[in-house]
């Protein structure tokens, strides 16, 4: 087919674009898509394909023809409004005049024929993977709803996204019954010439599509862009009748569906992080993106950038893709083959469509600002980071860091996920919250696996709010589990915690929601990571260090315990404390402050059980509270 296509010249002199709005793209055959084209096609929000001879492999109406036994000359009818040579309205007035047929004739046609026999190889796959991608597929065409109908099904197409012609029939008086076929009902665009770009307009007004794209075999498909308000790519496709004006004028000229699916792109993911919770979450990216399923769809390689350090005398990432396995922060656990650790943050992004970030809090904002100017405004990407940042004129959360930033929208991951838990295997539940929720739905896909499911929430806030805040909960659990308290305190703690959580998260951004706190992003990571996390661990070993006389500051237990892995409530606290103190809030979060004075050494840990008389002392800083107040304190005799 290339072969014969490529042998034909285009036609001499000037093209006929009489009356477009834009000038068409140069003489054809363009065989190959421009950079601009492929863009374009990449880019598209809404698909919107031809059926006769395009998406089907015959004129629906012409085979109807051919059941009829007036093939020939309704072919001839057809071929002329094709080229051009005859309007729409009066090719099909005349074809219907011809066929004439009864209802049961096009029950009968519909029998012999049935969808699936008259597809055009590759059709379904293409549309099935446009629309994985959430891109809108519709089908327009100059043909009858009553033959169109079950393609549209066979191809997955909700109905509602058919624009076709409709039939006119004669309904008998005594039984209210269609009889006979007296014509078209001429209300639908797509019986008139110019009917294709007047529905994609429409289209545009009801929907915010950017990028609309048109793909057809017939001038009326061409018209597509040669009118006001219509697509914004054309194009041609000569898989089953290649017509001379289509294949000078289109954009992008094919033969085959299958060309138009190998040029979309594959999703690729990069992740930026590579400590316990980066690696199970790349562990768990990796499975998906190496099965067959996702093969159309998703590059099989998933890039880690690592902060490169030595191990054994060795650098991390070569051990890492020598043995694919992060020896220091995720021993024993097989990340996948098609893990590449790469120590460079630009190399890892390159190429990359989606960004999931999970660093340390402390550290996403001088890894985003090297990413400034090197990521596309196309790239989808997630934070699996806990933690905000807090400037001179409010907090920012990593989500808004990078939204803001990298002018990319970002989701969030947070949940009850002890990153060695799900390493092995475990069943794991999080969030997934999202701003745009096509993109929600595309990191599902990432990230779900039989043993890790994912819940979709519109709130990215809510959820990262939760996610940050507990961890400053889950110190106060760790003093309770130090002190050696049962689960009274532990529950008594959690509870004002989470019930601290909500009232300041919904203080600084009204719009987040109740029910997020019930997802796992909300309770069930605060009971995870209160009974099972680091920030626990080491609040439990700062008491007990406390007790026995042996102070440590957090950052020795954390060095100590944790081996290079880093505790994000102690910076937390201070964060959210410097916020409550800005808005003079200290006393409206009695939990939250005082647990922030044990971390900064200005009460005693056991201060936690009587928390709402320990945030009402007077503690100035750097100053401790005075010998009294700690004495009153320690023994349990300091009064709300
Ligand atoms: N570990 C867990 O179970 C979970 C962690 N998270 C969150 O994920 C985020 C990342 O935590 P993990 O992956 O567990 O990391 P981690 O705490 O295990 O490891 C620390 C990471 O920081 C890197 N690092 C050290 N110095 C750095 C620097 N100057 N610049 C950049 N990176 C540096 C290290 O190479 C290492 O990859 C945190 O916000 C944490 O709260 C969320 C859910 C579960
Ligand atoms: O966020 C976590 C679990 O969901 C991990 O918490 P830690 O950092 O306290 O281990």
């Amino acid at each position: 087919m290339m072969e014969r296509l490529a042998s034909l010249s285009p036609r001499a002199g000037g093209l006929q674009t009489s009356g477009s709005w834009r000038a068409v793209s140069g003489l054809g055959p363009h065989l190959e898509p421009s950079q601009r084209v492929l863009k374009l096609w990449r880019s598209a929000h809404a698909v919107c394909f031809d059926i006769d001879c395009t998406v089907a492999l015959n004129d629906q109406l012409d085979l109807l023809a051919e059941f009829m036994g007036v093939g020939e000359s309704v072919a001839a009818i057809t071929n002329s409004a094709m080229d051009g040579t005859m309007s729409l309205e009066e090719a099909l007035e005349k074809r219907l005049n011809v066929i004439n047929c009864t209802p049961a004739d096009i029950q009968a046609f519909l029998k012999a024929h049935p969808a699936e026999s008259r597809l055009t190889p590759g059709a379904r796959e293409l549309i099935h993977q446009l629309q994985g991608r959430g891109v809108a597929v519709y089908l327009i065409s100059g043909g009858f709803r009553e033959l169109c109908l079950p393609i549209c099904r066979e191809l997955g197409v909700p109905p509602k996204n058919l624009f076709a012609n409709r039939m006119n029939w004669q309904v008998d008086d005594d039984t209210g019954m269609p009889t006979k076929l007296v014509g078209f009902d001429v209300r639908e665009p797509t019986g008139h010439q110019g009917g294709k770009p007047r529905a994609i307009a429409e289209l545009r007004r009801m929907f915010p599509y950017e990028t609309v794209v048109m793909v057809g075999d017939g001038i009326t498909d061409l018209e597509a862009v040669q009118q006001g308000g219509g697509a914004d790519l054309f194009v041609g496709f000569g898989g089953v009748v290649a017509r001379q004006v289509v294949m000078e004028q289109a954009d992008w000229f094919v033969d085959s569906l299958e060309a138009l699916r190998e040029a979309l792109p594959r999703h690729r993911v990069a992740m930026i992080g590579s400590g316990a919770w980066a690696c199970t979450a790349v562990k768990l990216i990796a499975e998906n993106m190496a099965s067959p399923e996702a093969a159309e769809k998703f590059d099989s390689e998933v890039r880690m950038w690592v902060y490169e350090e030595e191990v054994a005398g060795r650098k991390l990432t070569e051990l890492i893709n020598e043995t694919h396995e992060n020896v220091k922060y995720m021993p024993g656990v097989p990340l996948g083959a098609n893990v590449v650790a790469c120590p460079d943050l630009l190399q890892t992004v390159k190429d990359a469509t989606i960004l999931v970030f999970c660093a340390p809090h402390q550290f996403i904002h001088r890894i985003v600002k090297q990413l400034v100017g090197h990521i596309s405004k196309d790239m989808v990407a997630i934070s699996l980071t806990k933690g905000m940042r807090v400037r001179p004129d409010g907090p920012q959360l990593i989500s808004e860091l990078i939204r803001k930033e990298l002018g990319v929208d970002c989701s969030v991951l947070m949940g009850a996920n002890i990153a060695g838990d799900i390493a092995r295997g475990e069943l794991s539940e999080a969030t997934i919250a999202y701003n745009v929720l096509a993109n929600g739905q595309l990191l599902q896909e990432v990230f779900e696996r039989a043993y890790f499911y994912t819940t979709l929430v519109p709130d990215v806030v809510g959820a990262e709010m939760c996610g940050t805040l507990k961890n400053i909960v889950a110190l106060a659990a760790g003093f309770v589990e130090g002190l050696g308290l049962g689960p009274n305190t532990r529950a008594a703690i959690m509870r004002a915690g989470l019930n601290e959580m909500r009232r300041f998260a919904k203080a600084l951004y009204p719009t987040v929601r109740d029910d997020t706190f019930f997802e796992s992003c909300g309770v069930a990571d605060l009971i995870a990571t209160c009974y099972g996390g680091r920030n626990r661990l080491v609040a439990k070993a700062y008491v007990e260090a406390e007790v026995a006389g042996r102070r440590a500051s957090f950052e020795e237990l954390e060095a100590q315990l944790l081996g290079g892995q880093k505790l994000q409530g102690a910076l937390t606290s201070d964060e959210v404390q410097e916020i409550l103190r800005r808005r003079g809030w200290e006393r409206d979060y009695p939990l939250f402050t005082t647990v922030n004075r044990i971390v900064k050494a200005l009460l005693p840990a056991s201060s936690i059980t009587e928390y709402k008389a320990a945030a009402a002392l007077h503690v100035a800083e750097p100053a401790e509270a005075s010998a009294d107040d700690l004495a009153r304190l320690a023994l349990g005799g300091v009064k709300a």
